[in-house]
């Protein structure tokens, strides 16, 4: 089993034998596992056309992929009926379907960067491939607790434990900061109170970088690192890791629930947290019906139109607060953070961590701007 999970490119920790179907699949599968998909276990398989383009490709198959290959369903409708508006252009699909609509326009600014964001991995793991990827992600320096991190600040200042956001430059507000040094910045941001610290790591977008991530890594810089990435693949998440990444934004307006599902389980076998963003009440209820949830993040602000709106935060908490201290899960209120009202505001509807990027960055000391935010000095 595990030669051929190898043989595939599958992760033995995330398709261990644990997770195989009880029952075998009546195809006749060189690997085959039961996936729960709304409520029924979906019998599925590694079809030897399957591992044959995997092994030719070095691809590895999300969850979504492996229902799609059986069904004969598209990514894009499968994403659909789970409300998600996002299409996926190029993912690798059945050889004879072809390789993508090369003749479709982004409807928004989130779809242009999930397309910009396939061509760039595809780039990235032809030069990489995940078993190289994977390996380099066994000599990472260790992972630091996130969860811990957050949960102590938290306890310790009583207002949200700051996740400050290292952002040189973002499509609704263009260049936020010309004098841009990531581990000065961190540093800053470290002495004067963060809990952890964000890194976008997208280029085209945002003038980020994954050498930014791995700097500050290096330099000292204690806080757990969060790798702010627009995840499609999983490869990115061990990419992430090899950089020295402790937690990932997994975005749930671009992931369907399998891959959800599979990425969280990718993330616990690297001992990873996952942020889990989501922006209505429609992608919440898909979040919280997955199991191994930790931390959810509530963006204010729609990554369709940029509209910020920090009152999004007390609606779903009104809505959906309940379940989620019932199950534990940590919450942050994400984007939109400029005064210690807005904190109070995000606080009082029931989060106990912040994610904030622009109120800092674009501050001419963003470390000393982390006490105008809170309209106190946190202590570290
Ligand atoms: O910031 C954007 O313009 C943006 C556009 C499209 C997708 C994502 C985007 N931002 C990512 C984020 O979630 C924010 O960087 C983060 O929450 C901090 O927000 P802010 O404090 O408002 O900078």
């Amino acid at each position: 089993m595990e030669s051929l999970l190898a043989a595939a490119h599958l992760h033995p920790a995330t398709f261990s034998p644990a997770s195989l179907s009880s029952s075998s699949c009546s195809r006749s599968p060189s690997v085959a596992r039961g996936v729960r998909s709304g409520g029924r276990t979906v019998r599925c398989a590694y079809t030897k056309d399957a591992i044959l383009y995997a092994l030719e490709h070095d691809a590895m198959f999300n969850s979504d992929e492996v229902i799609q290959w059986e069904s004969g369903k598209t990514i894009n409708t499968i994403a659909a009926a789970q409300g998600i508006s996002i299409r996926r252009r190029c993912r690798p699909r059945y050889p004879s379907e072809g390789s993508g609509d090369d003749k479709a326009v982004p409807r928004d600014i989130l779809e242009q960067i999930i397309w910009d964001k396939e061509v760039e991995v595809s780039q990235r793991k032809a030069k990489k491939p995940l078993r190289s990827v994977m390996e380099s992600s066994e000599h990472a320096p260790p992972v630091r607790d996130f969860m811990g991190a957050l949960t102590a600040a938290y306890n310790r200042n009583g207002v949200p434990a700051l996740i400050a956001e290292i952002k040189k430059a973002s499509p609704s507000r263009g260049v936020l900061r010309e004098n841009f040094n990531p581990v000065e910045i961190a540093q800053a941001y470290e002495e004067n109170g963060a809990a952890c610290i964000s890194i976008l790591t997208d280029e085209k977008h945002f003038q980020g970088s994954f050498e930014n991530l791995e700097t500050v890594r290096n330099s000292g810089v204690k806080c757990p690192l969060l790798c702010k990435e627009f995840v499609i693949d999983a490869w990115q998440i061990y990419y992430a890791r090899s950089k020295g990444a402790d937690a990932i934004l997994l975005i749930a307006a671009v992931l369907p629930d399998l891959d959800m599902k599979y990425m969280l389980r990718v993330c616990k076998s690297l001992g990873m947290t996952a942020l889990i963003e989501v922006h209505d009440k429609r992608e919440l209820d898909r979040v919280l019906k997955l199991d191994g949830v930790e931390l959810i993040g509530i963006n204010n602000r729609s990554l369709e139109t940029f509209v910020l709106d920090t009152s999004n935060t007390r609606m779903l908490m009104e809505k959906r607060g309940d379940i989620i201290r019932d199950r534990g899960i940590m919450v942050v209120g994400e984007s939109g953070l400029f005064t210690p009202d807005d904190v109070a505001y995000v606080q009082n509807a029931g989060v106990s961590s912040v994610l904030v990027g622009e109120s800092l960055i674009k501050a001419e000391d963003p470390g000393r701007a982390i006490a105008g935010l809170f309209g106190k000095e946190l202590m570290r």
